[in-house]
């Protein structure tokens, strides 16, 4: 069991801590409708060998590889969790980085409910490029929750971090972002990241459901966002390439 926050509350245009007591109500009564059924959609997005593949790689499998080998156009992986005892499942969508797969990569930003712009914290350049790349992504997306995650954090030192850092949530910021650092290559606030935007989709998704039916909330109190992956000896893991590493 997870507790789910931000990584800096000052870093975030999303002060939830707590679910909504409308949505533990609702998850508590087991009246939570479509929301466990429906998949969400998380498009991860950003420069070219920013490490994309490797933090999904990370939290999926917990591997991490050294070689790069660029995405041609999209990837995407499939992990089932239990926010509040409800079973709900994530898709992950890679994309390339690669101008030339850009076509078929912004076809599949269509209906996300979660945008993920990844940028290297060792490369400057990347880090300017991340408005572009919201933009793009989010246009199509589905009102989505947004991230700015910095990769690659064990590549700086304390000093180098901390000057990044400090420019990295101002554009976190203009972005109405909530700003994470990770290492795919440590695992450093990898499944931090993934339980907070599960946590967050969730709690919005379900809001979202309740208000449009008719049924009244009976409230109870709140408690901490937690948020548990699926036992995978349950669940036959899905998992689907579009186009091969
Ligand atoms: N040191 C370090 N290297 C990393 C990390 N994440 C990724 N890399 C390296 O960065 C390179 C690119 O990683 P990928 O995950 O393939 O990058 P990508 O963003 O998916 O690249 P495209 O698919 O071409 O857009 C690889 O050599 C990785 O090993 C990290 O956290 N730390």
């Amino acid at each position: 069991m997870e507790n789910s926050k931000p990584y800096c509350p000052g870093a975030s245009p999303y002060n939830k801590i707590n679910f909504h007591p409308k949505v533990k109500a609702a998850c508590a009564e087991n009246r939570t409708g479509r929301v466990g059924l429906k998949i969400c959609k998380a498009v991860i997005v950003g420069d070219v060998s920013v490490g994309k593949t490797c933090l999904v790689n990370r939290f999926c499998n917990d591997v991490f590889n050294r070689d790069y080998k660029a995405t041609i156009g999209v990837d995407f992986e499939v992990e089932k969790f239990q926010v509040l005892s409800i079973p709900f499942t994530l898709q992950i969508w890679d994309t390339a980085g690669q101008e030339r797969f850009k076509c078929i990569a912004a076809s599949y930003y269509r209906g996300a409910n979660i945008v993920i712009v990844a940028f290297d914290l060792s490369d400057e350049q990347s880090l300017h490029n991340a408005p572009k790349w919201m933009m793009e992504a989010s246009e199509n997306a589905d009102s989505p929750i947004k991230f700015l995650v910095g990769m690659k954090r064990d590549l700086l030192s304390e000093a180098a971090y901390t000057e990044i850092e400090t420019r990295a949530m101002a554009v976190a910021s203009t972005l109405g972002a909530e700003y994470w650092p990770t290492s795919s290559k440590t695992g450093q606030y990898v499944q931090e990241f993934f339980f907070r935007a599960v946590a967050m989709v969730f709690d919005t998704n379900l809001i979202r459901e309740l208000d449009a039916s008719t049924v009244p909330a009976k409230q109870i109190g709140s408690g901490m966002i937690q948020v548990q992956r699926e036992n995978s000896q349950l669940y036959e893991k899905k998992k689907k390439s579009q186009c091969c590493k």
